[in-house]
């Protein structure tokens, strides 16, 4: 018998101008399943998909869209147990990165020859969070990309110039793994993956369905250091440096005293003063190439 699966398609999501011919092609290359495709309109999405799961049986779900699609749609994956394929069609698709999906093609390379792994799903107050959560540097990137009229890759580089030269510090008080710390950084990053949607390896040894997450600290403050750290992302390497602590856990506290940007998996969230980060105790099926 044919297997079912639902493709769930965020039309909205990133910039390529031929997702039809694309979901074609996808279609061609997994004839043993029959596909209900469905679209995202933008609102309500999530209780529209929640009663796409419990109405069907399916043995597959597809998501083609980018971070924010494929959290949507394992946010209402609670207690689902069927795998999710993600197809990378965002503008960012840091998640996919990470379970070595860069293209439609490495998608069905992970649904024939790949591994399905347990990924872990992480609780920031109340929000799931299953990519990457941070503080500073790169969430004052992403508020001034979202807030400026322009889009694309220049406007991109325009606002990382414009945050570069910002070069705030920010304090912290955090409780992890039993000790209470006050902490200055640029950028304090909480990851279940390793990389960002770019490519650059944030966490190097960060594993998606370890049960844990790390907590990484980066507090560069010259030219020299800001260039170590680039050569140590190109290295993927950040243990030689005095200005980069890892911590691997299970549970943060952390009070954001300067009120730093935040991001939940590329979402700015306002407001995040006092934040608690744990394993929120489920698990997603994820088909990745890893
Ligand atoms: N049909 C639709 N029309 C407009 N927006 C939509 C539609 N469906 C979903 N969305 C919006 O798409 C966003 C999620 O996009 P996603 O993160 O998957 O892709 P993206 O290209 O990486 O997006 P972005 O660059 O905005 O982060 C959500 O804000 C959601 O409300």
């Amino acid at each position: 018998m044919q297997k079912q699966a639902l493709l769930i398609v965020n039309p909205a999501s990133g910039n390529l101008d031929n997702k039809t011919e694309l979901i074609e092609e996808i279609s061609k290359n997994t004839t043993d399943y029959s596909i209900t495709e469905w679209n995202t309109t933008g609102e309500g999405d999530d209780q529209k998909i929640l009663q796409l799961l419990e109405n069907g049986t399916y043995d597959l779900i597809m998501v083609a869209g980018g971070d924010g699609t494929i959290k949507l749609v394992g946010s209402q994956m609670e207690g689902i147990n069927i795998p999710l394929l993600p197809i990378p069609f965002g503008s960012a698709n840091g998640l996919c990165s990470c379970l070595g999906i860069e293209t439609w093609e490495d998608s069905i390379r992970a649904l024939y020859g790949g591994s399905i792994i347990n990924m872990d799903v992480l609780d920031v107050n109340g929000d799931i969070c299953l990519h990457v959560c941070d503080f500073g540097f790169n969430a004052g990137l992403i508020k001034k990309f979202e807030e400026s009229d322009e889009r694309g890759m220049g406007s991109y580089f325009k606002s990382s110039l414009a945050q570069a030269f910002e070069n705030n510090k920010y304090k912290f008080n955090i409780h992890v793994n039993g000790e209470r710390k006050t902490i200055s950084a640029k950028m304090l990053v909480i990851a279940n993956g390793d990389r960002y949607g770019t490519g650059v390896k944030i966490n190097p040894n960060g594993k998606m369905d370890d049960g844990k997450f790390e907590i990484v600290v980066l507090n560069p403050d010259s030219l020299k250091e800001w260039i170590a750290l680039s050569i140590a992302f190109m290295k993927e390497d950040l243990s030689d440096l005095g200005f980069v602590q890892t911590y691997t856990t299970e549970k943060i506290t952390i009070e954001n005293l300067n009120n730093a940007s935040c991001h939940v998996d590329g979402e700015i969230k306002e407001d995040k003063k006092n934040i608690t980060i744990k394993m929120n105790g489920t698990k997603i099926k994820f088909h990745s190439n890893l």
